[in-house]
């Protein structure tokens, strides 16, 4: 039986051939969003004047549903970049997250790194990543190969963009290679939903020593980026926590201001 991630891939093949037609490769080429510089996750995960969250910005996902169906994009990323989000995370998938390119497009008015959220498996989708105001793209380790991860980041980094890969356990750290900037691990198994936040704990150990590294998924309490900032981790990727709120920016600011007071703790 297909589960949810066979399923979005076979989507987005459709999808891909879809938008190939609407626009080709040279005129995403073109267009504005080549011309300007890309922002470094890197570098701003290394700011400690910033949090280490990469805030989130979705509508619903396929394991909790509709997440904030009227959030207004351009004001909650306003918010999130003003309170100190090290980047920001659009999910640009529409079937699935409800979410599009016009949404990351909105979000770059911000001047702040931008991770294009989505399942990439194509090198078109890097092409739009960039014309649409990506700074770094996602590759997620469970729907490609060794190779394809490879040459997908070889891509991506010709384009001046930085690559997260995601992994969920240690079978998929042999798709980590030269090309990558930065590890995620995943604490949502993404064929099964279950969400253990233990994951990212166990696999740290493994990770290699030259990517920093991100807790993506189901970070809740502010105790547990304390708890995994300690631990060794650069990045938290966060997103139904403020999303579920009826005002997500504001909850982010209260994160923040919370996650301060506990890092000040002993
Ligand atoms: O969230 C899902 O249901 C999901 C299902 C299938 C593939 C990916 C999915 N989510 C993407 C993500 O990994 C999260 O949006 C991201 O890590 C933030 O997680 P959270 O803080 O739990 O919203």
């Amino acid at each position: 039986m297909k589960n949810i991630l066979d399923k979005i891939i076979e989507h987005k093949k459709i999808e891909i051939a879809r938008c190939r037609q609407e626009r080709t490769a040279t005129e995403l080429m073109q267009s504005h969003g080549f011309e300007r510089n890309t922002l470094s996750l890197k570098s701003s995960l290394l700011d400690i004047s910033k949090t280490g969250i990469i805030a989130e910005f979705k509508r619903r996902s396929p394991s909790k549903g509709i997440i904030n169906a009227s959030a207004d994009v351009a004001k909650v990323t306003s918010v999130y970049t003003q309170y100190g989000a090290s980047c920001l995370s659009v999910l640009t998938d529409e079937q699935f997250f409800g979410g599009s390119l016009e949404d990351l497009k909105i979000a770059r008015q911000h001047a702040i790194p931008i991770l294009r959220k989505d399942f990439m498996i194509d090198e078109y989708q890097i092409l739009e990543a960039r014309a649409f105001g990506a700074d770094v793209i996602l590759l997620i380790a469970a729907c490609l190969s060794p190779r394809r991860v490879k040459e997908l980041a070889a891509y991506a980094k010709k384009l001046s963009l930085e690559v997260l890969l995601e992994v969920h356990g240690e079978d998929e750290l042999a798709h980590v290679c030269d090309e990558i900037d930065l590890v995620g691990v995943n604490n949502r198994n993404l064929k099964t939903f279950e969400v253990d936040i233990e994951n990212s704990i166990r696999l740290l150990n493994i990770l290699p020593k030259n990517k920093l590294a991100i807790a993506e998924s189901g970070i809740d309490n502010v105790k547990v980026v304390k708890q995994l900032r300690t631990a060794g981790f650069s990045g938290f990727l966060i997103g139904e926590n403020f999303m579920k709120n009826e005002n997500p920016g504001e909850a982010f600011k209260n994160y923040v201001q919370q996650l301060k007071q506990v890092e000040n703790e002993n």
